[in-house]
């Protein structure tokens, strides 16, 4: 936060800093995941940020697009020597994936970095699938960036269906090579971020083929580009896919192989080997291990989903306690929009589901540790339920990101749509990770199979997993009693759940009895299938978020205790209004009890109203990662507003060109 001298600040935002009734430093150890934490990021920030603050001289949506792309590589360069040299040296590896260093890397890119998957899949990757030798073989030249890799699963005609992909390697025993191959045009590798310009390197998912067997796909380690000229290897052919609604500075490539030749050590060979002679061997215990960036990435996006809606939550709040508009009492000075039942209703569910997301993700993340130490001792029983957890959390966390990211930008009106609010260009980045590394609807139903299958097992008495233990009560199928306490409303959340799933599972029977095969049973089934495992996430989070709430203000004061059980509570009184029809259907709720429901969730908005920038500033987002106009820890919208306007490169002179060049021609009817 830079917080300047107070004198500077706006005076709404400095009353309504006095109103703030809790320690807002106690309540960021909470969202960072402790004090340690907290430390830890502020000291990363102190460190980059010091460089971060001169970075960019011209703003970055003035530059045409390969100037940004240009300028974008120059940041990474001096980023990623921070990185290297100073950030790492703080944490060690783990420093990877920190706070302090997703946050600072917003400082250097208001877009993003064309090294980010290089650190995001790339050198995960190679920790999740390659043996030790191999890792020492790839892992020092990753990190020192003496090479730069991308991740390219996706092709032009498939990215859901990982089965369906064409690129093939084929082992040459001969020579001990695999032989890559891009057969059709459709098995252009696509999107991949890093690749069209950047990269040298690329992990490659590919068919694989051996003594003319095809064993499915397998990831490959691939050099492209040369290493001092960059040019593309013959038999390779790269290139960038395109402009896009965001991602514009992430360099997302397509590639392509006309019979290119790799050792044959550049398979990554954790889970599976090809022998020099060619044969085949599997190692991993379950099926699904190639998949394990993926999880591992989806776990990750649920924090990211939080962290991005806390932006926006943060530009929203400030803004609309400095935003004055209107007249509702003749003669009395214009609120603040704030003030407004309707603008508190757009934004406190803000704030109280980046808690909610960022909490289930500390959580989510827990977990994944937990079933990797299971995964190292050769113990892979857990993995089905970290699969469907990742899943449907990944889906949801990111939708109700988007979507809210976008109500933080109607709630700041005209100026919102200002690049200079920085809330388009968050939700451009934002809207993406909807579909990337797992659609939504795709994500849900993969989540769907594992919820119907635990449904058949709570009916016949079987012993369930943690995440879906509630189906066992609800067996008994009858409606479950309505109360708004906080557990009464979660037990009621998870009945509207476990209804949801035996509606599915009886669905897909009775559809086989009267002789539909069960993939048509199941098709038929699919958006009532993606309603319940919505569901079940959103029971799932609710639970999460209040247990997470409870244990950690358990030893918190008084006050801040208050605070974050408040907007929890507005978390789950929120969608149980949202979700009134599921109410009434699997739940006693009547009317009147709908109506309580109504005015709790109103005075609930009224109570959070004089700590709303207090929450907001425990974010703790310092401007330098903000970079908004509008939400900037001092509140001089209106001054910075028109700074940045002055930078447009339109006001540089007092008449265009195409003045003379047209208009005036026009007017004299010489045009
Ligand atoms: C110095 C540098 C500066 C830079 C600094 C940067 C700092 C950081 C800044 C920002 C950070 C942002 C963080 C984000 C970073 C990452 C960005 C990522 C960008 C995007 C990358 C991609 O998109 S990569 C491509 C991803 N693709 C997908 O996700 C494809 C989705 N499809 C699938 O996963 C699968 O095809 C499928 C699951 C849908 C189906 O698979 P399949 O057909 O094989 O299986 P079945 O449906 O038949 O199911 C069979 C059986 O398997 C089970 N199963 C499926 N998947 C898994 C799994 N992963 N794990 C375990 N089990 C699995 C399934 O449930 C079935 O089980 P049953 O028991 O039979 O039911
Ligand atoms: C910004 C961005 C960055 C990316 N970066 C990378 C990268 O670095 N590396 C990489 O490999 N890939 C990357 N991708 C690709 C990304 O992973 C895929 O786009 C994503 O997995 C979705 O796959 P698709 O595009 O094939 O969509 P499709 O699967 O074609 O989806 C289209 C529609 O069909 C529906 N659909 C598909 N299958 C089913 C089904 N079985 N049942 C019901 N509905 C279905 C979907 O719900 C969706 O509505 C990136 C994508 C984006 C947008």
């Amino acid at each position: 936060m830079t917080k300047g001298t107070q004198a500077d600040v706006n005076p709404d935002l400095k009353k309504e800093r006095l109103k703030c009734n809790f320690n807002i430093q106690e309540v960021t150890f909470i969202i960072d995941g402790g004090k340690d934490k907290t430390l830890q990021r502020k000291k990363i920030e102190d460190v980059a940020l010091n460089i971060a603050a001169s970075i960019d001289e011209v703003p970055e949506e003035c530059l045409n697009l390969k100037e940004r792309y240009d300028n974008a590589v120059r940041k990474s360069c001096v980023y990623s020597n921070i990185v290297k040299n100073e950030l790492l040296e703080i944490t060690g590896l783990e420093a990877l994936g920190s706070p302090g260093l997703r946050r600072t890397a917003d400082a250097f890119f208001k877009d993003v970095s064309p090294f980010m998957l290089h650190l995001g899949m790339f050198v995960p990757t190679i920790i999740g699938q390659c043996t030790p030798e191999q890792q020492a073989h790839w892992l020092p030249k990753a990190l020192e960036m003496q090479i730069i890799g991308a991740y390219a699963q996706t092709e032009l005609g498939h990215g859901t269906f990982i089965r369906g992909l064409e690129t093939t390697a084929t082992y040459d025993p001969a020579t001990e090579e695999f032989v890559l191959h891009s057969p059709t045009l459709t098995s252009t590798k696509w999107w991949a971020g890093g690749l069209g310009n950047t990269a040298n390197h690329c992990i490659v998912v590919a068919q694989l083929y051996t003594k003319g067997q095809c064993h499915g796909t397998h990831p490959f380690i691939v050099p492209i580009r040369d290493l001092d000229t960059h040019e593309p290897f013959p038999g390779v052919k790269v290139g960038d896919v395109g402009i896009r609604m965001g991602f514009n500075t992430a360099d997302n490539g397509f590639l392509r192989f006309n019979q290119y030749r790799i050792p044959r050590e550049n398979m990554m060979m954790k889970n599976a080997k090809v022998m020099k002679d060619g044969t085949y061997v599997k190692v991993a215990r379950h099926e699904k291990l190639t998949y394990g960036t993926m999880v591992f990435v989806r776990v990750t996006l649920v924090m990211e989903a939080a962290f991005n809606l806390a932006k926006a939550a943060t530009i929203a709040v400030r803004y609309s306690a400095v935003r004055r508009q209107s007249q509702p009492k003749p003669g009395e000075p214009e609120p603040q929009i704030l003030d407004y039942p309707t603008q508190q209703h757009k934004l406190f569910i803000c704030i109280a589901t980046a808690h909610a997301l960022q909490l289930t993700g500390l959580w989510l993340w827990r977990t994944f540790e937990a079933v990797l130490a299971d995964m190292r001792k050769g113990d892979t029983d857990s993995l089905p339920e970290l699969h469907a957890l990742s899943s449907c959390l990944k889906a949801v966390s990111t939708s109700d990101s988007a979507a809210l990211i976008e109500q933080c930008r109607f709630a700041c009106g005209g100026h919102g749509y200002m690049l200079s609010s920085n809330l388009p260009l968050l939700y451009s980045f934002v809207t993406a990770t909807r579909t990337y590394e797992g659609d939504y609807t795709v994500l849900l139903l993969q989540t769907a199979r594992f919820l119907v299958k635990a449904w058949e097992q709570a009916e016949s008495g079987k012993v369930l997993t943690p995440t879906v233990a509630y189906l066992a009560c609800a067996a008994a199928k009858e409606k479950v009693v309505w109360s708004d306490s906080v557990d009464g409303m979660i037990r009621s959340f998870q009945a509207v759940a476990a209804g949801k799933i035996a509606a599915c599972a009886e669905n897909i029977k009775r559809l086989t009895k009267t002789g539909t095969s069960l993939e048509d049973a199941w098709q038929l089934s699919t958006v009532r299938l993606v309603a319940a495992s919505e569901a079940h996430c959103r029971a799932m989070i609710c639970q999460a978020y209040w247990h997470e709430v409870t244990r950690l203000t358990a030893s918190c004061s008084a006050s801040v205790k208050i605070v974050m059980e408040q907007l929890a509570t507005l978390y789950l009184v929120y969608w149980a209004l949202e979700t009134t029809g599921d109410l009434l259907r699997y739940s006693t709720i009547c009317e009147s009890e709908l109506n309580k429901l109504q005015l709790k969730y109103e005075e609930l908005l009224a109570l959070i109203r004089p700590n709303a920038v207090g929450l907001v500033d425990a974010f703790d987002f310092r401007d330098e990662i903000l970079h908004s106009t509008l939400g900037a820890y001092d509140g001089r919208v209106y001054e910075r507003l028109m700074e940045e306007a002055l930078k447009s490169p339109l006001n540089e002179t007092s008449v265009q060109s195409s003045f003379h060049k047209y208009i005036r021609p026009l007017a004299k009817g010489k045009l």
